[in-house]
């Protein structure tokens, strides 16, 4: 077994985060539509808490934001002129159109690829594929720049694979990572890895939610196995229960998490949960590990409370000296059953009943509001000490590339922004210096293609 890490690439907060109720079935970003955002604390929120892990010893990275307006989607939806002429006239004729333009989605990283890590590829490499994310249209093109951005990260071709991302239509609905974990005895051991989708294209007669969205095909988790070179006895497809997407739960790393061997889930999570956790037995039986199932009950936690404080978009990590942590947003103990839960669970770990024996919490508000919690915010890349040597060095999280980025920051990020802020041309012109700037502190010239 090789010696492996898991990194966490989180998602440095764009300077353009906005409210605009773009996710339908995603409740929080419909509840705060059209309601004033704070990019600036958005970011250093997010900052804060790549830093408090980094300097816990967990290995963190970022990935940069994206070059927002989208102007290239704009004129090609028929806004014409200069700059200015196309925000003036998108906002008076579809200011929804010009909120899409301006999202800043892609701070949500677990949404950019699905990541396999050479341990369970055939060809040994790192094996990445940008999502589509074809569900909703703010989000349908950010595969564009976040394969650029992986290539410029993940550049040895001897040892990282980037491949484009699934075709855009309906059956191939993708997601990346937040409908997929992975189990294994350790970072560098072989591994299972396991998909969740929210429907099947071709079999009409699947379950399927009926009020909101499945934004995952098992078309597309199974396409993805395919050209990650996934061992078939260490891949497992699950469906996602369709009455839980339709309170709520637009992506499975809403309702369950895992690491290690462990998987931490709501009884609700899955269509037949007996059915999954034989699956998910049975693979990592072939690695030689049992599973451990910390499952929550409804009669504990209801749907609604797992959704309200993003209890399972939690972060589960190994800690450097054993044990495991759970990253959670303070949501989680404002909600009264999730925080006596929470107390418990931790309590039993501690006295060694249990695997989690420690939380670790931080204020995500900002990013929460938009309906994105600790897991939706990173991206899990498992290296081996090569593997991490071979990659871009500028985006690793360091107390000097933090002391450089939160000034940054506060050059070049509003405190607040409302819907007809996106009107302002000032606006676009503040985000791209952003960029340009943010190009050289990464050390990434020509990340974005700005032409
Ligand atoms: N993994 C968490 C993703 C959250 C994201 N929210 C959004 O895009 C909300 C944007 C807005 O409504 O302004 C989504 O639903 O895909």
């Amino acid at each position: 077994m090789r010696n492996a890490r898991e990194f966490n690439f989180d998602g440095l907060v764009g300077p353009s985060h906005n409210y605009a109720g773009l996710s339908f079935g995603n409740v929080a970003s419909f509840n705060n539509v059209r309601s004033a955002s704070n990019p600036r604390q958005a970011a250093l929120q997010g900052l804060a808490k790549m830093r408090a892990l980094a300097a816990r010893g967990f290995a963190q990275g970022l990935l940069p934001p994206q070059a927002r307006p989208n102007f290239r989607l704009l004129r090609r939806l028929g806004f014409t002129g200069t700059d200015a002429d196309v925000l003036a006239r998108a906002y008076r004729e579809s200011p929804v159109i010009l909120a899409c333009a301006y999202s800043a989605s892609p701070m949500w990283t677990a949404n950019a690829a699905t990541v396999s890590p050479s341990a369970d590829t055939a060809d040994g490499r790192v094996h990445f594929t940008a999502a589509n994310l074809n569900n909703k249209l703010h989000r349908a093109e950010e595969h564009v720049q976040a394969t650029r951005t992986l290539r410029a990260l993940f550049a040895n071709p001897d040892r990282f694979v980037v491949h484009d991302p699934l075709p855009s239509t309906p059956a191939f609905g993708d997601e990346g990572a937040a409908n997929h974990t992975r189990f294994a005895s350790a970072h560098g051991a072989a591994g299972v890895e396991f998909f969740v989708y929210g429907r099947v294209e071709f079999d009409p007669s699947a379950p399927a939610p009926t009020k909101y969205p499945a934004r995952q095909t098992l078309e597309a988790s199974q396409a993805v196995a395919r050209l990650h070179g996934l061992d078939a006895a260490r891949t497992v497809f699950a469906s996602q229960n369709p009455a839980v997407i339709d309170q709520g739960v637009f992506h499975n790393d809403v309702i369950a998490v895992g690491n290690g061997n462990v998987l931490f889930y709501h009884d609700q999570a899955f269509a037949d949960e007996a059915a999954t956790l034989e699956a998910l037995r049975r693979a990592l039986g072939v690695t030689g590990t049992d599973l451990r199932a910390v499952r929550v009950d409804t009669g504990v936690v209801p749907v609604a409370d797992a959704v309200a404080s993003y209890l399972f978009n939690s972060q589960l990590l190994s800690k450097p000296d054993g044990g495991m942590a759970l990253v959670v947003p303070h949501e989680c103990r404002e909600v009264a059953t999730v925080a006596r839960y929470l107390e418990q669970l931790v309590a039993s770990g501690r006295s060694g009943n249990g695997a989690i024996d420690e939380l670790i919490e931080f204020d995500l508000r900002q990013s929460m509001r938009n309906g994105g919690g600790p897991a939706c915010l990173r991206l899990r890349v498992v290296l081996t000490d090569e593997e991490a040597a071979a990659m871009h060095q500028g985006v690793l999280m360091t107390e000097d590339l933090y002391a450089r980025l939160v000034p940054w920051v506060e050059r070049h990020y509003r405190d607040r922004v409302e819907p007809k802020d996106l009107a302002d041309p000032q606006l676009a012109i503040e985000c791209a210096a952003a960029l340009e700037d943010l190009e050289r502190i990464l050390g990434l010239p020509g990340l974005y293609d700005l032409s």
